[in-house]
């Protein structure tokens, strides 16, 4: 744990190096002006105010003197705990905010398929508590080096003093550090399941949002408090046990320094006795002692959160290292217009399951509308996905205009695709950034004209305030079809040159699918469209017959018709469904 834990400083120290040198000069600094004060104090006591009292009186020259050097060295305290304090924050916060982005961006490039592997409330987690927990180690890491540098001078300064008042410092100060460590061992297990309940509480919770409609509805609301409850009831206990180990090593952290206190007063009065100390001397050990008491505490928050920041690392760094991401080319597309869409021989399987897809090839000619038909679970969805390249096939290839798809860069192929998906997503924004989307070439004539093609310009102009109407989170105060018709509106905003509908329309009336099917085939795209009514299928240009992960049969809807028993019996079901 401590090695791996040095690994996180050192990567957090290697990353921030300036602010961490300005923290530690500023706490090693304040370690330093304990001691000095400490020397201060015992010399006004003992050079001063004995002195005075035997005397019966003091001069004002002394008491000014006295008063400067004190303010001075106040001064100088204040001015190094806003080093150390500054430095240290903005090194904890600035590393926060850096791997927060950074997991965020991994998240973005990561496949669907490691995303279907992952809640989304463990992904909110480690983006959230997770990078806190890995870099809380930092705010009291300066401190404690400056302490470390502190105990240093302190034990070179007690053999100056007194080797016997010294022999209680080097007997006091290994003890601290053994309870400290002998702390951590004991946190390191505890601290690592509480980080762990965070996250499936979190998780959890997200899931019970998520799903709350269905939670209602069903009259589940006990049993879903019943399951939150016991994840809970986990992380309490965690969390209690977090405390109570705490609780016992706390006082005793806090009390060894007032034994040593003690011990020096003792051993102190026997060597003032004996002559070997002055009475400065014995007052500045005595207080050095009792102010050493809360810094040395800074290395117990170091080496009590180190397992909580080793935990929060690792976590981060399992999403960081992650792998699966597509990786893209440079390539680009020639000209414009609609463009041409080919599989090839593709075989495609999620993960280590069953093919999905088997020896799939079929083209959507440049301009032209096809129909992709199958029974649920034939692979159509998989399709589209490989279309747009979620996902790459396991054998043969996708190719846009000849070019094969992971040949494209990024940009080329968001630029020249558009895939709407079964389930609309609608962002919490105004219409216009929903569709938009803070692409800087579409301005408002293109907005309008998208929802035009997308039949939904007539509901956009009925709304309050037409394009800046807000439309609430996760598009809540618009109905199912209204923004299926947003999203596809969204998609054709770009002037995609390949445009994949997933049964994007299922939720509007076959009258306005018609109609929009019938605006898109003069929209200057190709279209490979996720086909369930017979309206529909009829309005493509040629049929692509799935069964299982095959193609049966390509062909126009009327010879598939009159040629494939599976297919007519498919379609007229699909018929009598919608009646
Ligand atoms: N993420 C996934 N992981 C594992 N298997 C999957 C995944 N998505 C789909 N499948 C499986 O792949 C097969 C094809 O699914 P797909 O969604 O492509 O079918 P579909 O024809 O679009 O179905 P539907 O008409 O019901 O939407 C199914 O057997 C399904 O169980």
């Amino acid at each position: 744990m401590l090695v791996r834990g040095l690994r996180v400083l050192g990567h957090a120290i290697r990353t921030e190096p300036r602010l961490f040198t300005i923290s530690v000069l500023g706490s090693s600094l304040f370690g330093l002006l304990i001691i000095a004060n400490s020397y201060v104090v015992g010399s006004i006591i003992g050079d001063v105010v004995v002195p005075a009292f035997a005397a019966g009186s003091i001069t004002t020259g002394e008491l000014a003197l006295i008063v400067a050097v004190l303010l001075g060295i106040s001064g100088l305290r204040v001015a190094s705990i806003f080093g150390r304090r500054l430095g240290a924050g903005f090194m904890q916060f600035r590393l926060q905010a850096r791997y927060r982005s950074a997991v965020t961006r991994r998240y973005l490039a990561l496949p669907p398929a490691w995303h279907q592997r992952h809640a989304t409330g463990t992904l909110l987690s480690n983006a959230s508590s997770d990078v806190e927990a890995a870099f809380g180690v930092i705010a009291p890491l300066p401190f404690a080096v400056g302490t470390i540098v502190m105990i240093f001078a302190a034990v070179l300064s007690l053999f100056v003093t007194d080797w016997v008042l010294a022999l209680v410092g080097v007997t006091l100060f290994p003890a601290l550090f053994a309870l400290n460590f002998a702390y951590s061992r004991r946190m390191s297990p505890r601290q690592i399941q509480a980080q762990r309940m965070r996250a499936k509480v979190s998780a959890v919770a997200h899931e019970s949002f998520d799903g709350a409609l269905v939670v209602k509805t069903m009259g589940r609301e006990a049993d879903e408090s019943r399951r939150f409850g016991v994840f809970v009831t986990e992380l309490r206990d965690s969390l209690i046990s977090v405390g109570r180990l705490r609780g016992i090593f706390d006082p005793l952290m806090d009390s060894l320094p007032s034994v040593g206190t003690l011990a020096v007063l003792l051993l102190g009065t026997w060597r003032l006795q004996t002559g070997a100390i002055s009475v400065a001397e014995l007052v500045s050990v005595a207080f050095l002692f009792t102010v050493l008491a809360f810094p040395v505490r800074a290395i117990g928050w170091v080496v009590g959160e180190l397992p909580r920041s080793v935990a929060g690392w690792e976590r981060v760094q399992a999403v960081l290292s992650a792998d699966g991401d597509l990786a893209y080319g440079d390539g680009t597309l020639a000209g414009d217009g609609p463009a041409e869409l080919r599989f090839e021989r593709v075989d495609f399987r999620y993960a280590d399951g069953p093919p999905v897809l088997r020896d799939v090839t079929f083209t959507v000619p440049a301009g032209r509308t096809v129909a992709l038909v199958g029974a649920t679970g034939s692979g159509k969805s998989t399709i589209a996905s490989l279309a747009v390249r979620l996902v790459d096939p396991e054998a043969g290839h996708v190719a846009i205009d000849g070019v094969k798809l992971p040949d494209l860069s990024g940009a080329a192929l968001a630029g020249a695709t558009a895939l709407v998906p079964q389930v609309p997503f609608v962002f919490d924004d105004s219409v216009r950034g929903n569709i938009a989307l803070d692409r800087p070439e579409i301005g408002d004539d293109s907005v309008w004209k998208a929802l035009r093609l997308a039949q939904a310009d007539k509901f956009v102009g009925g709304l309050p305030e037409k394009l800046d109407t807000e439309v609430g989170e996760r598009g809540t105060s618009l109905s199912g079809g209204q923004r299926q018709r947003l999203t596809l509106a969204r998609a054709l905003a770009g002037k995609p040159r390949l445009l994949v509908l997933d049964d994007a329309t299922s939720a509007v009336d076959p009258r306005v699918e018609a109609a929009i099917l019938g605006a898109l085939r003069h929209a200057g795209t190709s279209i490979l469209v996720v086909a369930y009514r017979r309206a529909t299928i009829a309005l493509a240009d040629e049929v692509v017959y799935l069964h299982q992960g095959r193609v049966v049969a390509t062909g126009t809807h009327t010879e598939l018709m009159a040629t494939q028993p599976g297919y007519l019996n498919l379609v007229t079901a699909y018929e009598k469904a919608d009646r």
